[in-house]
């Protein structure tokens, strides 16, 4: 794995060392298909997520983002390697696993509440908590005053941070998001990359996200990874030097080192 550059102005990450593996990816391969249909999309990964961290997930359309994502989902399982997941050795979809995809996929009959409620009914969670949970987490995202309208009433930004909702409601200590912001327009993405950070910061739940957009993981990440190759690989796993806690993201971009930062991380994914 090559260093990025950008850790040799590495300063200001926050030490997540010593936070809780909640993801262990261990030499892991991904094979789909058979005979003629085999395709390798993943060779010899070696990944973690750790407590607290936010990572981010670069790379070339087809090196495997989403492959990675679904085998820590539990959607897929390696084709060699191990996948361990809040210590289990199998990963398997659980509650404790939030995702969150790049389209909002809400139940268009159900209001944004009922949306967020949904996955605590089948969860089995009593009534009064489960409104109780639902109506917090369609705060945080900024849409308390819209929780009993119908997904075709909200803009594509508002559908999504509902989307974002009905995954809080469900507490997980690990949220996968695969680029969640892909298919909104520039200033909405802002937005919405600022408010997550907003949410992120408050509460520190880990998350795996997957971008094409270097600003955007700039801008959210404790830690970039850079996929590349195919089958695809890791080729860069580090801090990101413009971590800060203090600076929103408006102010990060203003940072006299953000241009350089971008252009090798730019550099990264190119020769990945
Ligand atoms: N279920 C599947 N069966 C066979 N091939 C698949 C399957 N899912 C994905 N692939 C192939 O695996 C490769 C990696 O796909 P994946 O979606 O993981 O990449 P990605 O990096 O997320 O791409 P993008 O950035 O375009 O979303 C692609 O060539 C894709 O066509």
């Amino acid at each position: 794995m090559r260093a990025i550059g950008l850790t040799e102005s590495y300063d200001a990450s926050p030490s997540t060392e010593d936070g809780e593996r909640l993801v262990s990816i261990e030499e892991v391969s991904l094979v789909y298909g058979r005979g003629k249909k085999e395709k390798e999309v993943l060779r010899n990964v070696s990944l973690e997520l750790r407590e607290r961290e936010f990572v981010c997930v670069l790379g070339a359309s087809g090196c495997g983002k989403t492959s990675l994502l679904r085998l820590i989902a539990g959607y897929e399982q390696p084709s060699s390697g191990r996948v361990r997941v809040l210590g289990r050795e199998k990963a398997e979809p659980r509650p404790e696993v939030g995702v969150v995809f790049q389209h909002a996929n809400l139940f268009p009959w159900l209001s944004i509440r009922r949306n967020a409620e949904f996955g605590l009914r089948m969860q089995g969670v009593g009534r009064a908590e489960r409104r109780e949970r639902a109506e917090e987490a369609v705060r945080r995202v900024g849409l308390g005053d819209a929780e009993d309208k119908l997904p075709f009433e909200l803009s594509g930004g508002m559908k999504q941070r509902a989307a974002i909702a009905r995954t809080l409601a469900a507490s997980p200590r690990i949220i996968l998001m695969d680029e969640p912001f892909g298919a909104l327009d520039a200033i909405t993405r802002e937005n919405l990359q600022q408010q997550l950070r907003r949410l992120w910061l408050a509460s520190r739940q880990a998350i795996f996200f997957i971008t094409h957009d270097v600003d955007e993981a700039l801008l959210l990440a404790t830690r970039v990874v850079v996929l590349g190759g195919s089958p695809g690989s890791v080729a860069v796993d580090a801090p990101n030097p413009l971590y800060s806690e203090e600076e929103s993201t408006a102010e990060l971009r203003k940072r006299q080192e953000y241009g350089k930062l971008r252009e090798q991380l730019v550099e990264s994914l190119k020769h990945a």
